[in-house]
């Protein structure tokens, strides 16, 4: 597999640790504005520094467009010229729609629109895709291979992108927010913070793994949780007291709102 990063930064980033630690076979390309980030990720994983866009199209055929948003009108059409038949055009912009995409480059190139989130780098990332019209099965599958080496993957309607980037690409910095708040009441209740940040993270993941596999409503685990007149019950009143539920829907929606808006 030849993969084509261009922009290497956060998520780029996150991917190719996660790529290079299940396929250090597999060949790395970037081309990125600033070199520093280059050449970290060269001394890593190994990446292949490519010099101009005409380069990397020229080495890889997984092409990942891993710019802002904000820059993706730009990128485009620098990118256009130098596309080949041979390439699959991944994209990762959220709110960016496969057939703005095809507004910039035309319908000829095979593009599968992608929201991978930054566990990739750790192996435990949650992609979406989904394929412009006619993506071949070969297409599709070489791409499943490369999220999946970071991850999980799943295939969805376009319509779900905005709402899938809110809960998959962007959760994990709320959760890294409440790990952190929760860390904060442990030390000020004596616990070391390193102590605590290593117990909340297992516990963390330990509870979303239970969620995960055993297939259990979630309010099913957390009544199993809850003794009666226990101590758990009594921080569940706080968080609702807290009106933590509704700052969930909030978060979401304020999110979408900022995913319309970039559109
Ligand atoms: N961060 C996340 O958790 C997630 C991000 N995404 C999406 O991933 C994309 C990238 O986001 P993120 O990685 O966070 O952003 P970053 O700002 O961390 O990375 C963007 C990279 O693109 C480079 N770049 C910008 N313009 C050019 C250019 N003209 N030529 C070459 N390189 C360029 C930047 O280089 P330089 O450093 O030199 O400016 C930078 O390294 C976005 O579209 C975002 O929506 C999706 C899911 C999750
Ligand atoms: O904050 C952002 O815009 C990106 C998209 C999903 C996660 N981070």
């Amino acid at each position: 597999m030849n993969i084509g990063f261009i922009g290497t930064g956060n998520m780029a980033s996150a991917m190719i640790a996660g790529l290079h630690s299940s396929h250090p076979d597999w060949q790395i390309h970037g081309f990125n504005r600033s070199m520093g980030k280059l050449t970290d990720l060269q001394t890593r994983y190994g990446l292949q520094i490519a010099q101009s866009l005409e380069d990397l199209a020229a080495r890889a055929d997984v092409l990942v467009l891993a710019v802002k948003p904000q820059g993706y009108d730009a990128m485009l059409a620098t990118l256009a010229p130098p596309l080949q038949a041979r390439h699959t055009l991944v994209t990762v912009a959220v709110g960016y729609t496969i057939a703005r995409v095809q507004s910039h480059i035309g319908t000829q190139t095979h593009i599968v629109r992608s929201m991978p989130n930054t566990p990739a780098s750790v192996g435990a990332g949650m992609s979406a895709l989904c394929g412009s019209a006619g993506l071949p099965e070969a297409r599709r599958s070489d791409v499943t291979a490369v999220f999946e080496s970071f991850g999980r993957a799943v295939w969805i309607a376009e319509g779900q992108f905005d709402v899938f980037s809110a809960i998959a690409g962007s959760s994990p910095a709320w959760v890294y927010m409440m790990i952190e708040a929760m860390a904060d009441a442990a030390v000020q209740n004596g616990m070391p913070r390193a102590q605590a940040y290593a117990v909340i993270s297992q516990a963390v993941l330990g509870s979303a793994q239970l969620v995960r596999d055993s297939g259990q409503h979630p309010g099913v685990l957390k009544d199993q949780v809850c003794s009666p007149g226990g101590t758990t019950i009594a921080g569940v009143a706080a968080l609702e007291k807290a009106g933590m539920r509704n700052a969930w829907f909030e978060a979401v929606n304020a999110t979408l709102a900022r995913t319309k808006a970039l559109g």
